[in-house]
């Protein structure tokens, strides 16, 4: 059965950047799907039905999703199949990250996920991908109609071509960030749905949003990129005109009579002005309900940390925060003895949820477990995750899970905390976060993990890590007392200075009245100072763990008692549960690349 509806499977997705936003077909009605039906014209509301059945209609649309804002419709019967192109980048080491990177992003929407797609998929299938030309490499640029040169284009397409003779593919993914207008220019040229990084993101996000909360947010998300997204082609003569795909034709009635009576009345609206409408009423219906949700969080968050622990005082927030797959649902499950979704694949988490734990110290505290971070988070995510996020923002305490085992983990590392930034994290929390280096289990060679029977040669090669971790802490402890040494003498150099040179007066004044060297001295003393503290506040924040294998839990769960404990959170402080008003960022960059 399975068999015939895969040769009989048609197109799931519509070409996202196209006006004519064409509706999905499905062979059977799918589970929860974003398109309109076959047989309604796409833009039918523009002729709605008088009276009471129109406002019926208005009412019922609040609730659709506007037509072709997700490529993919969640089809329970397979998962769509993507061709990934990844340009290349320089030195090989970081186009194999970026490459595996962009594959794992694939499988994660091309992988069933909890049973929820029928289709049996061979596991760990590789997708079909392949590795162009970089046009930025060349000339800093890429090419403003198509990113790619027209050779790179040609080449793809070839490739497609000889995939689809084996297998149907579903769209192509360029793991770049690409204009509408050369989305579009790409998905003519290929006659397939291009996605870029973003987009599939947001994609990913839809598949695996399952509360309302986060279904309403990643359609947020993909609202504010599809509004960046609808571009006006150009006819054969290369005009912007009525246009192939009838991009300026006149399509609803609304607006006619605007501008005056009988013939001289305004034309009414072009499809792009309709879609833009839509998509405008769409987003401010979402946003209604987010602020909901938002305010629902709010007062529970206020509740929580005035009396929600068992014995009527508050109850402590610990946000488990990390870039995806660092194994952030692992170690809250294995924390707080709970069983939350985790897999191997990216962005599995995008429901938030909370687990509680009683710590050493016997306080109750909770866990919540959240979205993950990438590298070049989309903005729209951000922005439309907002509710989520402010959890993060407001948790008493942060646990910044890493990956010790990927091979880029610093980089991982700078990302996260660049999305704390961004997401306004304070720099205190910053400074505070507990750092968890998760699945230390793997940084034993794999050889040596396979060989069975060898638990005590695994437990002593953890015992030798953890020696070796002991002895490059000293080292670290010798540079930084180097470190402190050389502050000391500095600071000694400086009061010698003073005491010779300077009034008590001027150094109370850091140094108005210093001249040029002096003041650069004892600058460089204040900053060897800082990085010094940060050092140690660093090494103090660290933990190694293994969800896995329970490694370095009661060591965790320890120094979260001991933060919590050391922090004036408890302190009944005076907390406003929902006091800003908060709207996504009007993005002129978005505006304009839709004007183009
Ligand atoms: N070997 C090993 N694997 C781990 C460890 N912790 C988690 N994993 C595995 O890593 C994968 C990802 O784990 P998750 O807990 O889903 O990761 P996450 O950070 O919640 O990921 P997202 O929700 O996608 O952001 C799963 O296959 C886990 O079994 C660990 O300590 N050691
Ligand atoms: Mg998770």
């Amino acid at each position: 059965m399975l068999r015939i509806f895969s040769r009989l499977r048609p197109p799931r997705c519509s070409l996202s950047g196209s006006l004519n936003l064409a509706p999905v077909f499905t062979t059977r009605a799918p589970i929860r799907t974003n398109s309109p039906s076959p047989f309604c014209a796409p833009f039918s509301s523009s002729r709605k039905r008088k009276g009471s059945d129109e406002e019926r209609d208005v009412g019922k649309e609040k609730d659709d999703v506007v037509p072709g804002v997700f490529v993919f419709g969640n089809d329970p019967q397979s998962p769509p199949r993507l061709f990934v192109v990844q340009p290349r980048l320089r030195p090989d080491s970081i186009l194999d990250l970026k490459l595996s990177e962009a594959l794992n992003l694939t499988k994660s929407l091309e992988e069933p996920r909890g049973g929820f797609f029928r289709e049996d998929l061979t596991p760990k299938q590789i997708p079909s991908h392949l590795v162009v030309q970089n046009p930025i490499a060349r000339s800093s640029k890429s090419h403003a109609d198509t990113y790619f040169g027209p050779g790179t284009v040609e080449n793809i397409k070839t490739h497609l071509k000889a995939l689809e003779s084996e297998d149907h593919i579903d769209a192509v993914f360029v793991n770049a960030t690409l204009s509408g207008i050369q989305q579009r220019n790409l998905e003519i040229s290929w006659g397939k749905p291009v996605l870029d990084r973003v987009g599939l993101i947001i994609e990913i996000f839809n598949f695996h949003a399952e509360t309302k909360e986060a279904k309403l947010q990643s359609e947020l998300a993909a609202l504010m990129y599809k509004r960046s997204r609808l571009v006006r082609v150009r006819g054969s003569q290369g005009r912007l005109t009525f246009g192939i795909n009838g991009e300026a034709e006149v399509v609803s009635g609304r607006g006619r009579g605007s501008g005056g009576r009988g013939f001289i009345s305004g034309a009414g609206e072009t499809e792009l002005q309709l879609q833009r409408r839509r998509i405008q009423e769409r987003r401010n219906h979402l946003l209604v309900q987010i602020d909901e949700v938002r305010r629902t969080r709010a007062l529970q968050r206020s509740a929580r940390r005035r009396h929600g622990g068992s014995n009527g005082h508050g109850l402590a927030t610990v946000a488990v925060v990390g870039y995806t797959n660092a194994g952030k649902s692992t170690l809250v499950s294995a924390l707080s003895n709970s069983d939350l979704y985790s897999d191997d694949r990216l962005f599995a988490t995008v429901d938030p949820r909370l687990r509680s734990v009683i710590l050493p110290s016997g306080i109750k505290t909770l866990l919540s477990d959240t979205v993950g971070f990438i590298s070049d988070l989309p903005v729209q995510l951000v922005e439309a995750f907002h509710a989520t996020l402010e959890e993060v923002v407001e948790a008493d305490l942060l646990l910044h899970v890493l990956d010790s085992s990927a091979p880029n983990v610093l980089e991982q590392r700078s990302s996260v905390l660049e999305v704390l930034q961004k997401i306004g994290v304070s720099e205190e929390k910053i400074q505070n976060m507990v750092e968890v280096w998760n699945k230390i289990d793997l940084l034993i060679t794999r050889d040596e993990a396979l060989v069975e029977g060898e638990e005590e040669r695994i437990m002593n090669r953890l015992e030798d890590l953890k020696e070796e971790k002991e002895a490059k802490l000293k080292e670290e402890d010798g540079i930084l007392s180097n470190f402190q040494e050389s502050v000391r003498s500095k600071q000694m150099a400086v009061v010698d200075l003073t005491e010779r040179d300077l009034s008590s007066d001027l150094l109370q004044n850091e140094g108005l009245d210093l001249d040029d060297n002096q003041r650069t001295h004892y600058s460089d003393v204040r900053r060897l100072a800082m990085f010094n503290a940060h050092c140690e506040q660093e090494v103090a924040n660290r933990i190694e763990t293994s969800a896995i294998t329970g490694i370095g839990l009661k060591e965790l769960l320890s120094l979260i008692s001991e933060k919590l404990s050391a922090q004036t959170l408890v302190e009944k402080k005076s907390y406003e549960p929902f006091s800003r008003k908060w709207r996504p960022s009007h993005n002129l960059e978005f505006d304009r690349a839709a004007e183009q």
